[in-house]
């Protein structure tokens, strides 16, 4: 029977007996004796009417009292009934693995998500140990040894809170898991109830945190911040065992060139080959750590003398100078790298980084491609760069820049027929600056592009201004094109906006690149050199033999001129290479249209060696030096030949 048909039966009992105590004798006196209210209460057996009356008032109140007490018994239950259900639907729907065993182990309670975690269905957990079905050997002994310890003693370590454990799949797969173990006394004994959480993911992400924290995104090395730290323990390992370390700052020549012509994905790829290419290098005891843009830092530690950095410095150049193929796309880049030595050249890490810096800033002043140990005349150095580059940043306002030009020579005739246009820099308080110190700063910044399109502009008032003086004498003016400069995105129309403001014809201009800026992205490049050869400007490629041109691509671009680099000439006395190079050179050049000029001719042989090899056009202090513009103009006056 329910709770509430009890009440109700009570409530009729109760009611019954009101109308027997309390009616019979009211209706004796009113109905049987004819008598009215008044008299009922005046009836001989009043007193036994009251008697009844408070009776039925006890019934009453007790009846009140029992339908209280019965109502709260049966919410009692009802919220008993809730929180089990309420409990259960938790444990059901939990996203912990809910799990209930007894002192020996057995499981009792297996929710849905332990069938989930470990694989095992309700039906085939229940009454299986659990420490057998989801545990390890070594966990599970000590879980078992555990829950032994907490019966003897009422305490054991799963009571201090969560335990890290291997968990078992049922397909045999490991998995990280945190478990909460509570005890419940039950009877004399004890039941365990634990919650089990797979935190594989967690794992996964706090080592993915670890790996962004600690490792650079793009190469996988390790970064900057994690670098500074090991190089700071490796420095003091190495005091404490007296040994000695080197650190290796390395920058990529020509990097930027390539980011900035052929896009941010294909420099992405050259760094990450880049990367590889230093991680094949390096002794397993050495670090490569990016450290931002093209840097790279290396740790050697426990080196023996300086030819181990210098072997390695070695291997490197030679790895980063092969061709790097991306996609389809064959790029070339070189490597600056300098050297500081532990406890030589500093005892901590800044001043070791700092000094591998300066040391590398030199290799690349050097002609790049190249390593140089650090010595402590390189910190004045980099103090004076640093000051140099601030004072470049005006030079141009306060009219620092002049340029001077170095005729070229047809061989056959002894005519000029163009001049080079080459910058020269005189600082206030410093004087003249060799233009190998600036010129290098000013192309490794973006303030080649500013100065460079100054000297454009310059060279091609002052071509158009001979002209108007000299009209039977038209030069060919060329300037130097750095590769930043011939990277620019708008390089055609700042080419046709100097022609314009000055009013020169195309003709007169000849645009000098390096091989290097040539043969990054190649197809770009012709593209653009065909647009300036519609422009009607020449192309002539600067330095030729120093580079990588690759000969197969060089008949594809629209140049004109081939200029042999300096450094052929230099040896063609002493050395058949360098004649052989130079004769073949030559004959490449006219079999493939283009004329030939070589530059740094500064002894009669080197002039008879070209004039025999048929060389067209002649440049160097043989004939004249770089001069200012008035003695162009007066070489001009007097019929623009110099004797050969
Ligand atoms: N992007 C730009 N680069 C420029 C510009 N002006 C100059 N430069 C480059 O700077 C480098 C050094 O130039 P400079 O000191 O002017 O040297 C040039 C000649 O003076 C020198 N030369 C010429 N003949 C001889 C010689 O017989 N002997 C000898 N020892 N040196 C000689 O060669 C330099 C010309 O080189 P190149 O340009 O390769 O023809 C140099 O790389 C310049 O290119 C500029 O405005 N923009």
């Amino acid at each position: 029977m329910k709770a509430s048909n009890a009440i109700n039966m009570i409530w009729l009992a109760i009611l019954l007996a009101f109308v027997y105590w309390f009616l019979e004798p009211t209706i004796y006196a009113f109905v049987l004796q004819k008598g009215t209210f008044t008299d009922k209460w005046l009836h001989p057996d009043a007193e036994e009417l009251r008697t009844r009356m408070s009776v039925v008032s006890l019934l009453l109140l007790f009846g009140v009292y029992a339908q209280t007490m019965l109502k709260r018994q049966q919410q009692i239950m009802e919220s008993l009934q809730a929180s089990k259900q309420k409990i259960r639907q938790i444990i059901d729907t939990a996203n912990d693995a809910f799990i209930t065993i007894d002192a020996e182990g057995s499981i009792s309670d297996w929710n849905p998500m332990a069938e989930m975690i470990f694989g095992w269905p309700e039906d085939l957990a229940i009454g299986k140990s659990m420490m057998d079905l989801i545990m390890n050997q070594a966990p599970r002994n000590a879980l078992i040894d555990d829950i032994q310890e907490f019966i003897n003693t009422g305490s054991a370590p799963f009571t201090q809170g969560q335990i890290v454990i291997t968990a078992l799949h049922r397909d045999g797969h490991e998995f990280p898991a945190e478990m909460s173990i509570s005890p419940q006394a039950v009877g004399a004994s004890f039941i365990f109830n634990i919650f089990v959480r797979d935190i594989s993911q967690r794992k996964a992400d706090e080592e993915k945190l670890e790996t962004l924290a600690t490792r650079d995104e793009l190469t996988g090395l390790i970064n900057r911040f994690s670098y500074n730290h090991l190089l700071k323990k490796e420095v003091a390992l190495a005091k404490r065992h007296m040994e000695s370390l080197a650190v290796l700052f390395l920058d990529l020549d020509g990097f930027k060139n390539i980011n900035d012509s052929l896009g941010h994905d294909v420099g992405d790829q050259l760094l990450r080959e880049t990367a590889n290419r230093l991680s094949a290098c390096i002794r397993e005891s050495d670090t490569v750590a990016r450290i931002g843009g093209d840097e790279f830092l290396i740790i050697m530690p426990g080196i023996k003398d300086v030819h181990d950095p210098r072997f390695l410095c070695e291997r490197i150049l030679n790895m980063i100078g092969q061709p790097y193929l991306i996609g389809t796309q064959e790029c070339f880049v070189g490597a600056s790298i300098g050297i500081s030595l532990y406890p030589l050249d500093g005892d901590n890490v800044e001043s070791l980084v700092k000094n591998a810096d300066t040391a590398m800033y030199q290799a690349k002043d050097s002609g790049r491609n190249a390593y140089k140990f650090f010595t402590p005349a390189m910190g004045e150095e980099a103090f004076k760069r640093m000051e140099m580059e601030r004072a470049l940043r005006y030079a141009i306002e306060k009219n620092q820049f002049k340029l001077l030009y170095q005729p070229q020579v047809e061989l056959s005739s002894g005519r000029i027929l163009g001049v080079e246009a080459l910058l020269r820099w005189t600082h206030p308080e410093w004087g003249p600056i060799s233009p190998s110190v600036f010129i290098s700063l000013i192309e490794n910044t973006n303030l080649i592009l500013p100065i460079g399109e100054w000297v454009l502009d310059e060279a091609c008032k002052q071509n158009k201004a001979w002209q108007a003086l000299h009209p039977g004498f038209p030069l060919r003016m060329a300037v130097n094109f750095a590769a930043r400069q011939f990277a620019q995105a708008d390089l055609v129309e700042t080419v046709a906006k100097a022609l314009q403001k000055s009013g020169l014809a195309a003709e007169f201009l000849e645009l000098e690149i390096t091989e290097g800026s040539a043969m990054n992205d190649i197809e770009l490049n012709i593209r653009k050199m065909q647009a300036l050869k519609e422009l009607g400007v020449s192309i002539a490629i600067d330095d030729f033999g120093t580079g990588f041109s690759s000969l197969a691509y060089l008949k594809r671009f629209p140049i004109d001129i081939l200029k042999i680099d300096k450094s052929f000439l230099d040896e063609i006395q002493h050395g058949k290479k360098d004649a052989a190079i130079v004769a073949t050179i030559s004959e490449m050049a006219h079999s493939l249209g283009m004329e030939v000029i070589a530059e740094g001719v500064e002894t009669k042989y080197q002039l008879e060696f070209l004039r025999g090899h048929g060389c067209d056009m002649i440049q160097g202090y043989l004939f004249s030096r770089p001069v200012p513009p008035e003695q162009i103009a007066e070489i001009l006056q007097k019929g623009g030949k110099i004797k050969v």
